[in-house]
C-alpha cells in the first residue's frame, strides 16, 4: 500500500497527474476505466486514490467506485476530480466518504497539497488505529497461585481511587490485562481505555499523537488523550517515551490541561493515568534518559506484575483458557492437556511469559496431532529447550565446577522450580519428586533453599548464608 492510483477516462489527464507525482516522488498506476481501476484495488489497496467522477463507457460512474472503496478499503483516502460547475456532485461524494475534491482545471500546487494532507491524515489515523487495535483484547485475568491472588489483591485496592498507577513486570506478563482489570472495575468502566503504545510511535509524532492538532484545513483532529476523556489512558512502556514528551507530559499532569499542535486553546480532560515498565525506571533515571519527576508523578501507587516463572501453578489453567479461546475464535481444535505436557510447561523457562504461553499453546494447536490430549512431545522441539530426551545440555557455569558443586547448583535449580511450580506446597513437591517429605526437607536444608511468604505469596529461594555453610 505505497502507491497512488489515478483513474480517469482521459489519457493525458491521468498521465498528467501520474507525472507530476512521480516528479515528486510517488509511485503511480493508472486506470481508464471503472473494471481496470476495481481491479487494481482488489489486487492491492493503494495507499490514495486520485478517481474522475465522470468516466466515458465504464460500467460503474465514480461515485459506484467511490461507494465501493469506502465499503471495502475504508482507509484508502479517495481525492475526487469533478469537472468545473459540478460542485453539488464533488460535495455529494464527499459525503460518501470523498476526502476532498479537486475541480477541473487544476493547479498542480493544489493538487500536490490536497493529496499530501489526505495521505498524512490517513497516516495519522491509521497509526491511532494500531495504537487502539488492543482495545478489543479481552480482559479477563486468570490464576489462582499465590503470587497472581496478591496481584489481584493489590489491584482491587486501587480500582476505587483515582491514584496513578505503575505497573512493573517482564514482557508478556500481562500488565496490560492488569491495567484493563483495574479500569474494569472502576466507576471509568463506561468511559474508554486507550494504551499509548510509547515505543511504537515515532517520537516526531508522539505530541500530535497525544495532544491531537488543529489545522485550518481540517479543524480539530483530537489526540489519544482527548478520546481517553473521562476513561484511562495507558502508557504502555513509559521508558520509550521520547524526553520531549516526557516534559510536555509532565506539564499536562501538573496543569491538568494541553494544548493541541498547531492549537491555541486549552483542552482540560479528566484522565485516570496508568503506565507500565519492563526496564528498571531508576536505572533510566540515572542514565538520563527518563525524568525523575516524572517518574515520581506517575509512580504514585508500584504495582508489579509477576512472571510466569514465579506463577506456574497457574500454568495449566492459563493452557487451558487458551485452548478454549482459540477454539472460540479460530476454530482450532478443543484439546486436553496431557499430564507429561503439564509437567514440562511447569519447568520450562518462559521468557516471554504469558504471551509466549499463549503463543506456544496456538502453535500446538495449529501443528498438532489430532484431537486427542496434547503430549510434551508436541512441545517445542530439541533446538529450542537445549535439551535432547533428558539429556542435559550443561550450561557453562556448570561445566566449571567439581562434580559435588555441579550436582548441588543442579538439585538446587531444580528444586527450586519444583517447589515454585506446587506454590510453595512441600508435600505435593516431595510427592511429585518422589522423596519424603522429611528427606525433601533435609534436601532442601542442605542445599539453602528456604520458602518464605513475601506479600502472601509462598516463594522458594537460596538463602546464601545457609548454603554458603
Ligand atoms: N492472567 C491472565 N489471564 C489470561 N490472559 C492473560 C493473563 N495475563 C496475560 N494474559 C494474556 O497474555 C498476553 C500478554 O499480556 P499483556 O499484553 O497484558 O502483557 P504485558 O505485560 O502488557 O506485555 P508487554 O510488556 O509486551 O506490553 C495477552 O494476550 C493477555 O491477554
Amino acid at each position: 500500500m505505497s502507491d497512488i492510483l489515478i483513474v480517469d477516462d482521459e489519457r493525458d489527464i491521468r498521465e498528467l497527474i501520474s507525472d507530476i507525482l512521480e516528479d515528486e516522488g510517488f509511485a503511480t498506476r493508472l486506470a481508464g476505466g471503472s473494471d481496470e481501476a476495481m481491479a487494481a484495488i482488489n489486487t492491492e489497496p493503494p495507499a490514495l486514490m486520485i478517481l474522475d467522477i465522470w468516466l466515458k463507457d465504464s460500467r460503474m460512474d465514480g461515485i459506484d467506485i467511490l461507494k465501493a472503496v469506502k465499503r471495502d478499503n475504508p482507509d484508502v483516502p479517495v481525492v475526487i476530480i469533478s469537472g468545473h460547475g459540478n460542485i453539488e456532485i464533488a460535495v455529494a461524494a464527499i459525503k460518501q466518504g470523498a476526502y476532498d475534491f479537486i475541480e477541473k482545471p487544476f493547479n498542480i500546487d493544489q493538487l500536490l497539497v490536497v493529496i499530501r494532507r489526505a495521505m498524512e491524515t490517513s497516516r495519522l489515523r491509521r497509526e491511532n488505529q494500531t495504537l487502539k487495535r488492543k482495545d478489543v483484547v479481552s480482559s479477563e485475568m486468570l490464576g489462582n497461585s499465590a503470587a497472581f491472588r496478591s496481584l489481584v489483591g493489590q489491584l482491587d485496592k486501587v480500582t476505587k481511587s483515582n491514584g496513578r498507577v505503575m505497573l512493573s513486570g517482564p514482557a508478556g506478563s500481562g500488565k496490560e490485562i492488569a491495567a484493563r482489570y483495574i479500569h474494569g472495575h472502576s466507576n471509568r468502566a463506561q468511559a474508554p481505555f486507550v494504551t499509548v503504545n510509547c515505543a511504537g510511535v515515532a517520537p516526531d509524532r508522539m505530541e500530535e499523537v497525544l495532544f491531537g492538532r488543529e489545522t485550518a484545513e481540517r479543524g480539530v483532529e483530537p489526540g489519544l488523550l482527548e478520546q481517553a476523556h473521562g476513561g484511562v489512558i495507558y502508557f504502555d512502556e513509559v521508558a520509550d517515551m521520547p524526553l520531549g514528551t516526557q516534559s510536555k507530559i509532565l506539564r499536562v499532569l501538573v496543569d491538568q490541561q494541553f494544548t493541541r499542535v498547531g492549537g491555541n486553546d486549552k483542552v482540560r480532560v479528566d484522565l485516570r493515568v496508568i503506565s507500565s515498565t519492563n526496564r528498571d525506571l531508576e536505572a533510566a533515571i540515572r542514565a538520563e534518559t527518563f525524568r525523575q519527576e516524572l517518574y515520581h508523578r506517575l509512580n504514585v501507587v508500584p504495582i508489579s506484575v509477576p512472571s510466569l516463572e514465579d506463577r506456574r501453578e497457574d500454568i495449566p489453567l492459563l493452557a487451558e483458557h487458551f485452548i478454549a479461546e482459540f477454539n472460540r475464535s479460530q476454530g482450532l481444535p478443543q484439546r486436553a492437556l496431557s499430564e507429561d505436557a503439564v509437567a514440562l510447561m511447569q519447568t520450562m523457562v518462559w521468557p516471554g511469559n504469558v504471551r509466549q504461553l499463549k503463543n506456544l499453546v496456538e502453535r500446538v494447536l495449529i501443528l498438532g496431532e489430532g484431537t486427542g490430549p496434547i503430549e510434551a512431545r508436541e512441545l517445542p522441539g530439541e533446538d529450542e529447550r537445549g535439551e535432547d530426551d533428558g539429556r542435559v545440555v550443561l550450561s557453562g557455569a556448570l561445566a566449571t565446577l567439581p562434580l559435588r558443586e555441579a550436582r548441588e547448583a543442579f538439585e538446587r535449580e531444580y528444586l527450586l522450580t519444583q517447589i515454585n511450580r506446587f506454590g510453595g506446597n512441600i508435600s505435593r513437591t516431595a510427592n511429585f519428586v518422589g522423596m519424603e517429605r522429611s528427606a525433601l526437607h533435609r534436601k532442601l536444608k542442605s542445599l539453602g533453599v528456604v520458602t518464605s511468604a513475601k506479600s502472601g505469596v509462598r516463594v522458594a529461594h537460596v538463602d546464601e548464608e545457609q548454603a554458603a555453610e
